[in-house]
């Protein structure tokens, strides 16, 4: 301290002397140092160029020849979204670009407003930090040279200027604007997704034909909003420091120098790069962090969903086990990124508050120690004055520049969720291309079913149902019938038989378009002339009418010009007129209200208020009694509505007109069904297989009695033996006594 403060005394002849022929000599060369300087940075700007694009190169080369490798495996996302590599990437600035152009539609839009009118805050707002900096200066300058006027002036006029600063501040700074554009972005991106998501049955193929995303819930409802405020942050933390970096550098190099401030801004470059070799990869670790946070989010919502089920069975100490690695997977990794980031906070604050802060004080004293030549010397005012405006300004510069140093971590964060969310629309493309990727079990391997599963089969609308040499391929892979060919006119019902797990239910998959067609051809009327009831019934959220006329809406009701007494109407064919208690707009959460019985029945007025020409009763009656089955089927007839029913039930045969039936093995036979006389021949069958079943119990009971009669045989042979005996001994005149006398007296055998 005590020789810096010697230093800078003018009266320190020798070392003024020295440092104003260093000036002197530096002001002659000044044009030709700054030619060189500003040549070594464009050589170093152009080496980092050209290094980047070879290293990009490379890394293309990298990932075409993974890709070739693993051909026909590979998506659009190229690698499973929730796990891909989360880096800095070409790769991130283009989905950035391309979630960009979603949320930021056009130069018109409202988002695109939001952002100028931030911007202009945020110029407005550095410009004012500017002249307080000199302001600032001014006024310890008068201070320290007494000026009792100018200082009171300066006062003054500090205060009317801190009016507008104080507005501009408020505006630019963060929560308004900030926490405006944040919802613009989500609700443009929530929008788009929701438009894709709930188009071309994408949220069934999400979740059933495709396993690369796992939580597209957890994705849609957290990831699009932290992207949003992630986006929405970034523009604030960066575009000001940068900014402000750029204008108060400008002013710096008036005041200090351009090439002081370029050595020092060299110095700053090379540290902040070791710094950025030094930074974890945090982007992955939020992208990581996210994936586990939607896991555990999972298991709690599968247990709400199936409650009765696990407490009937005492699952709790098994979901209990579930729910507890799935939260300690995701602490331990949020304390791993805690920790990470603690030494990387470290490291950051040594560099830029401590090392950066001293460069910064060492610019600033550039003009207390170098006299340039030709300029009078400076007196003790102008000198403090310069002093405290730099000061200001560099302070302002490298809090700044940290802030832009910073912000490389709110980038890498930003890109963990520029990477989920983006991937999770790469997905949703890929699917609407119809390009599906699930991990397919062995037996998918075997080259037979490989070809099937590479073909695809012709759909066409008709106004028969028609399936024509059609596989029955599972999302597993798993070929369920080879080609299947059958077909259902108006008014000739089919029934749909077979054991568990053979494909009834997978049928109407195809014929929804829930799967895709593998081969053949499949002729089908409009999806609104198709109505389908599965087993377990679907309750929707909304009021009671909406029960009934699911999946239309109160306009559509009226279009179809269908009443609320109608609806009542069809309560009562279904026998549940009294679920109607306190009026049709009534909102419950009907799921837990009504009974299994109730749903279905709920489901089959459903079918009644809709009307369609093709019914699918998917097992839906099974809660039914025979009774009540028979009125439903019987309504269903009477409206005309052609039956295609899967049930085990024999009850329901006398409604169909044919029978696809299915062997569990991969074969199937299609014919007509004469109900009464099949009846009579099941029937018959039916004796023949209980007196089979009786079989077994007759041939132990042969067996049985046959070992009954061996062995009275052999006891008759031994007794027949015995009397031989006895009476040899008689012939020869001896006698023995019976056991239990002693008389001699004989005893008859
Ligand atoms: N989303 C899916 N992902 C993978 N495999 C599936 C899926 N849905 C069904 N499967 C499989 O397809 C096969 C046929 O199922 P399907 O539901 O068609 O049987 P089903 O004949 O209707 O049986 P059930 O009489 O038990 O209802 C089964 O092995 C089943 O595991």
């Amino acid at each position: 301290m005590a020789a810096q403060s010697k230093l800078s005394l003018p009266s320190d002849r020798s070392l003024s002397v020295l440092l104003s022929r260093a000036s002197s000599s530096y002001l002659k060369h000044r044009s030709k140092i700054s030619r060189a300087v500003y040549l070594t940075l464009f050589v170093a700007l152009a080496n980092r160029v050209r290094n980047a694009v070879n290293e990009q190169k490379a890394a293309a080369a990298r990932q075409r020849h993974r890709e070739s490798s693993s051909a026909g495996k590979t998506t659009a996302a190229g690698v499973d979204p929730g796990r891909r590599k989360v880096e800095l990437n070409r790769e991130f600035f283009r989905n950035l670009f391309r979630l960009l152009k979603i949320v930021i539609p056009g130069v018109r839009s409202k988002e695109m407003r939001l952002l100028v009118s931030h911007s202009v805050f945020l110029v407005i707002r550095t410009l004012l930090s500017l002249y307080v900096a000199e302001l600032d200066g001014k006024l310890v300058s008068a201070l320290v040279r007494g000026k009792g006027k100018d200082f009171l002036l300066g006062i003054a006029w500090w205060m009317v200027v801190a009016v507008p600063a104080t507005f501009t501040n408020s505006m630019a700074r963060l929560s308004y604007h900030q926490c405006k554009l944040a919802l613009q972005y989500r609700t443009r991106l929530t929008r788009y997704i929701h438009d894709k998501y709930l188009s071309q049955m994408t949220f069934y193929a999400l979740g059933n034909l495709d396993d690369r995303i796992k939580n597209a819930d957890q994705l849609i409802a957290v990831d699009v909003s932290k992207f949003s405020n992630s986006l929405a942050e970034l523009y604030s933390n960066l575009a000001k420091p940068v900014l402000d970096m750029y204008i108060y550098n400008w002013q710096l190099s008036r005041n200090v120098g351009g090439e002081g401030l370029f050595a020092m801004a060299l110095l700053v470059q090379v540290s902040a790069n070791i710094m950025r070799v030094l930074t974890p990869p945090f982007g992955k670790y939020v992208a990581d962090e996210a994936r586990l946070e939607g896991e555990y989010r999972f298991s709690h919502s599968r247990l709400i969903d199936n409650s009765e089920e696990i407490a009937l069975y005492g699952g709790h100490e098994s979901e209990k086990t579930t729910l507890d690695k799935g939260y300690f997977t995701l602490i331990k990794h949020v304390n791993y990124i805690l920790r990470r980031r603690l030494y990387h906070g470290m490291m950051e604050d040594f560099v830029i508050k401590y090392f950066w802060g001293a460069l910064g004080l060492v610019l600033c004293s550039v003009p207390v120690f170098i006299a340039i030549p030709g300029v009078p010397a400076a007196t003790l005012g102008d000198r403090t004055e310069a002093f405290v405006t730099n000061r200001r300004l560099l302070l302002s510069s490298s809090d700044a520049f940290g802030r832009v140093m910073f912000s490389y971590k709110e980038i890498t964060e930003l890109a963990g969720y520029t990477s989920r969310v983006s991937g999770l629309l790469d997905v949703i493309d890929d699917i609407h291309r119809g390009h599906f990727e699930k991990k397919l079990v062995s037996s998918a391997s075997t080259e037979a079913n490989a070809a099937i599963l590479s073909g695809r089969g012709i759909v066409t609308e008709g106004t028969d149902i028609e399936f024509k040499n059609v596989p029955i391929v599972s999302p597993n892979g798993d070929v369920l019938v080879r080609a299947l060919t059958f077909s259902v006119r108006p008014g000739q019902h089919l029934l749909i038989v077979g054991p568990n797990g053979c494909g009834k239910s997978s049928l109407f998959r195809i014929m929804g378009g829930l799967w895709p067609v593998y081969g053949g051809e499949v002729t089908k009327p409009p999806p609104e002339e198709i109505f389908y009831i599965p087993q377990r019934p679907y309750i929707s959220r909304g009021s009671l009418r909406q029960q009934i006329i699911y999946p239309d809406s109160t306009l559509d009701m009226a279009r179809r010009e269908v009443t609320d007494s109608d609806l009542f109407g069809i309560l009562q064919t279904v026998g549940i007129e009294g679920i109607v208690t306190d009026g049709w707009d009534e909102e419950r959460e009907w799921r837990e209200v009504w009974s299994g019985g109730i749903q279905q029945r709920v489901a089959m007025a459903r079918l009644f208020y809709h009307r369609p020409k093709y019914a699918i009763l998917d097992e839906c009656t099974s809660s039914q009694d025979l009774a009540t089955e028979k009125t439903l089927y019987d309504t269903v007839k009477s409206l005309g509505i052609t039956l295609i029913t899967v049930s085990h039930r024999r009850s329901l045969w006398t409604y169909h007109d044919n029978i696809l039936q299915f062997d569990g093995q991969g074969g199937y036979v299609f014919t007509k069904l004469d109900a009464e006389k099949r009846l009579k021949l099941e029937d018959e069958k039916e004796e023949i297989e209980l007196q089979l079943r009786a079989v077994p119990e007759m041939e132990r009971r042969i067996e049985e009695l046959e070992a009954v009669v061996r062995e009275r045989m052999a006891q008759a042979e031994a007794q027949a033996e015995a009397e031989a005996e006895v009476e040899g001994d008689e012939e020869e005149g001896f006698w023995t006594p019976h056991p239990g006398t002693t008389d001699g007296v004989r005893s008859p055998v």
